[in-house]
This record gives structure tokens, C-alpha cells and sequence, in this order.
């Protein structure tokens, strides 16, 4: 921001009508002659005594959020500072913590210890939530707002990092790579690093653009390297670990959502090829991806297929609850030939490929939604506190407190539960995405129970 003339009180005072409007919100002298008229809660309030050409702090904040000072179009409203003072309500530093009660889990508030992360966990999450902050979120708000898909640019960033591969959790896909600026050797990287990176990347309250970062990618791409040829790991893999391409897993159909036994599109061998024909319903990031991991119906079974964009293949847009960001697509598959080459495991052995990769996906959705809630709780917290009703804050309000107090409840369980698996999940045998199989049980207790911050009444 440019360097901010200096007002006195007694020069904003002759602001104070129409046409002709200032007032000082926490020592920010705000010119809002032109503003008035467009003021989503109305000009009147803004001409009233004691708020034209006034100090009208408490007013405001007992109606806004900070935030609103913060949107471009309003900071520019800003015309000067009041000679002698400076901000109270200052914006957090990229990277660092949350001081509100519960915004943060407890091993990164103080006073708190951990058995489960380590120092590197803390430098690591620091360098996430600054890289998020600064590189991602204006992004994930602007394309939230416009629907578009992620950008090639920040896509680009996020690889530079390999934010797409530490998406997929620790394993050999991580050798030689340099995660975050080397904040994690790849041979150390954790479930709970990945945890980390699932908590932070849902704090920008932007739902669309978490599942448009690329999740296609997280859910498409395990079954190709558990399951898919050499030949087909060594051209897929890097393409979509790079970002320069993008992966959907189109397993739902109109006919069968969570019956994935139900499919209806079918595949059928043709010499070396399979003849792929159905639809595909609710496809997150189908608008734009390059490859589609496919369920497909065959001859004694299901069968996972890679089909590539490409003739017979086409995909619409979507209209869902949440932004376009996301990509969620329509996709049709009309004839569409696929090298037989391109099958991700056995032949009728699909329901087997498509359940395994489940898992790790409800596990994955468990630590955004956590990070999600942890924003709502601060949120409400922040507003109880700031929001003046019958005459005091709205947290002086028993009922309001029992409301909280249940929220922060649920989500000390869920986070405490989710760790208990995560710990679990770094001590099996192995780390891949199969072995993590064994904790089926667990794993899908967590996700069901996953509880609805924001559902008071539960
Ligand atoms: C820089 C100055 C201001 C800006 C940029 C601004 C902006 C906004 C915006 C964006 C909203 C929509 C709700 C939201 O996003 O929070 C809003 C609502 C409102 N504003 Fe302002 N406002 C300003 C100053 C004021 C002042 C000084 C008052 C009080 C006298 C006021 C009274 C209201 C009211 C009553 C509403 C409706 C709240 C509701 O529906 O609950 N605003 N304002």
C-alpha cells in the first residue's frame, strides 16, 4: 500500500453528508462519498450522527469482519490515517498462527505437547501455510468467485514445491525430489506431513477450489501406479506429478453413485483396443482433465481403464452447490478405443482396484475437513466476541457458549481420532497406498463420524 497522507480528527468532522463523506474506522480515514449509495447495509446508516465525519470503530465491528477492510475494492477506500495513531486490528503475518482459542489443533498451540509430531512437522507446516497464504489463497478466492480453473502459473508453483507429489502421501514417488525448498528429506516425508498439507490446504474457505487443486489427481492416480503397466507409469506418473497434466477418476455414474457394482458404461475388446461407451456423472476436475481413470463394466466383472482425452471423449460443465472451480464434469464416452495396454490391473478385477484407493481418499477428506472446521470455529469464536447484542457480546449468551462449546467438542475428537489412525497408518508394513487397506476398519468409522461443524443441532 502507498505511503498514507496524515488527517486530523477535526479536518474528517467536515466530511459529514452526502456527497461529501469520511469516516475513521481503527485510525483508517475512509472516503466514502461515492460508496454511500452502493453500501450493501444501506447510506443511511452511513450519514448518521455519530458515524459521518466520526470515529465509528466499535460501530463497524460490531457488524463486519475485518475482512471486509481487506477486499481490494474496499481498501481502496482508504484516503489517510489519523495524525498521531496507528491500527490496532492488525492482519496476521503470512505463515503465522492463529491466536484464537481452537483455530489451531493443539500441537501447535501453546503450552501443548505431542506424541506424534516431530520439529520437522512444525518447520514444515510453517512453510506450508506461508506458501498457501501468499501463492495460493488469492487464487483460490478469485477463481471461487469466477469459476475458472486453477491457473497453469500457480499450478507450476505448486510442482515447483511438489505439492501434487506430497498429495499422494509418502512412498518412492517422492525419491529425488526436492519437497518444499528441501524443508523434508522424501525418505522422512510422513502421513503426517501429508496431514499437514490436507488440514492447510482447506483453510482458505474456498470448497470448490480445494477439490479444483488438482484432487483429481490424488484420487486418479494411485490406481495407476499400484495397478497400471511400467510403460504406463513411466508416461503418466511424471505427467501429472509435474502438473502438466491432469488426471480425473470417473467412476460415478447417474445410475450408480456409491454402487460402484451398478456401472452401466461399458468396455469390450476389439483385437488390441477396448471400446469404451457410457457416461460418467459428478467428475471433479473432468472439465479440464487430460486422462480419466474409468470404471467400466466388462465382460465377467468391473475393469479400471486409463482412457485419454481424445476422439469419442467429451466432457461438460456441471452446475453443483459449490464453485465451477472444481471442474466437476459430465463426461461422455461414445466409442471411445483404448489400448488394452491401458487396463489398471486384472481384467474383472476392478471393484478390488476401486476400493483400495478409497481409503486413503476418506482418510485424505478427514484432514480437509478438520482444517475446514478449525476456520469455522475461529470464525464463530471471532464474531461471538466481536458482535454486540442486548447490549454485550454475543459469547456472553449461554446458548451461544453451549453452541461453541459442542463445535469445539466435536472437532477435538475428530482431530484427536484422525492423528490415532495417522500414527497407525505410518507403522503398518509398508507405506503404500495398499497396505493402508488393513485399516479399513478405522479409516471408515473416522470419515462416517466425520462431524458437521456447523450442524448445531447434531
Ligand atoms: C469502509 C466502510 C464500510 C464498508 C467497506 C462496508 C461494507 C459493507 C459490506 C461489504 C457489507 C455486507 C456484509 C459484509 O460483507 O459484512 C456491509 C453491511 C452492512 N454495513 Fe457496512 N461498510 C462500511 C461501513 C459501515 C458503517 C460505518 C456502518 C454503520 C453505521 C455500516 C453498517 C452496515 C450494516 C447495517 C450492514 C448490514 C449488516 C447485515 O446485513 O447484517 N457499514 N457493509
Amino acid at each position: 500500500m502507498l505511503p498514507q497522507r496524515t488527517i486530523t480528527i477535526e479536518e474528517v468532522k467536515k466530511h459529514n453528508k452526502v456527497g461529501d463523506l469520511w469516516i475513521i474506522i481503527d485510525c483508517k480515514v475512509f472516503d466514502l462519498s461515492k460508496f454511500a449509495d452502493l453500501h450493501p447495509g444501506g447510506p443511511n446508516v452511513l450519514y448518521a450522527e455519530g458515524v459521518a465525519g466520526r470515529e465509528a470503530t466499535d460501530t463497524f465491528f460490531g457488524l463486519h469482519r475485518h475482512e471486509v477492510l481487506l477486499r481490494p475494492q474496499y481498501a481502496r477506500l482508504q484516503i489517510g490515517i489519523i495524525e498521531g495513531e496507528a491500527e490496532t486490528v492488525k492482519v496476521p503475518a503470512p505463515g503465522s498462527l492463529s491466536k484464537v482459542p481452537y483455530a489451531e489443533p493443539s500441537w501447535l498451540s501453546e503450552g501443548y505437547f505431542t506424541p506424534y509430531y516431530s520439529n520437522n512437522h512444525r518447520v514444515f507446516q510453517k512453510a506450508i501455510r506461508k506458501f498457501f497464504q501468499e501463492i495460493v489463497r488469492p487464487e483460490a478466492i478469485r477463481c471461487e468467485e469466477n469459476g475458472k480453473r486453477i491457473s497453469q502459473e500457480v499450478v507450476d508453483k505448486m510442482s515447483d514445491v511438489e505439492i501434487i507429489a506430497m498429495r499422494l502421501g509418502p512412498g518412492k514417488h517422492l525419491k529425488g525430489r526436492t519437497l518444499m525448498g528441501g524443508t523434508v528429506k522424501p525418505e522422512e516425508f510422513d502421513y503426517f506431513h501429508e496431514l499437514i498439507l490436507n488440514t492447510e490446504l482447506s483453510r482458505f474457505g474456498t470448497r470448490g477450489f480445494v477439490d479444483g487443486m488438482l484432487n483429481g489427481a490424488v484420487i486418479g492416480l494411485p490406481p495407476i501406479w499400484n495397478y497400471g503397466s511400467p510403460e504406463l507409469q513411466a508416461t503418466i506418473v511424471p505427467e501429472v506429478l509435474s502438473g502438466r497434466k491432469y488426471l480425473a477418476l470417473a467412476i460415478t455414474e447417474a445410475f450408480a453413485g456409491s454402487d460402484v457394482s451398478g456401472l452401466q458404461t461399458t468396455a469390450v475388446k476389439d483385437g488390441d483396443h477396448w471400446i469404451v461407451t457410457g457416461t460418467k456423472k459428478w467428475i471433479t476436475n473432468g472439465t479440464f482433465a487430460d486422462y480419466f481413470t474409468t470404471g467400466c463394466k466388462t465382460e465377467n466383472g468391473l475393469t479400471v481403464i486409463l482412457i485419454e482425452r481424445g476422439e469419442g471423449v467429451s466432457t461438460t460443465p456441471i452446475k453443483t452447490a459449490y464453485s465451477s472451480t472444481a471442474g466437476t464434469a459430465y463426461v461422455t464416452f461414445d466409442n471411445v478405443r483404448v489400448p488394452v495396454g491401458n487396463t489398471l490391473g486384472k481384467v474383472g478385477n476392478g471393484l478390488s482396484v476401486i476400493l483400495s484407493n478409497f481409503n486413503h481418499e476418506r482418510w485424505m477428506v478427514t484432514g480437509c475437513s478438520v482444517g475446514a472446521q478449525r476456520v469455522i470455529v475461529e470464525e464463530c469464536l471471532k464474531w461471538a466476541n466481536q458482535r454486540i447484542v442486548f447490549g454485550k457480546p454475543l459469547t456472553s449468551q449461554a446458548v451461544i457458549r453451549n453452541k461453541l462449546g459442542k463445535m469445539i467438542t466435536r472437532i477435538e475428537a475428530c482431530q484427536n481420532w484422525l492423528e490415532t489412525v495417522t500414527h497407525q497408518m505410518n507403522n503398518v508394513r509398508s507405506v503404500s497406498r495398499v497396505s493402508i487397506s488393513s485399516l479399513i476398519s478405522p479409516i471408515l468409522s473416522l470419515n462416517g463420524n466425520l462431524p458437521n461443524t456447523c450442524d448445531h443441532n447434531r
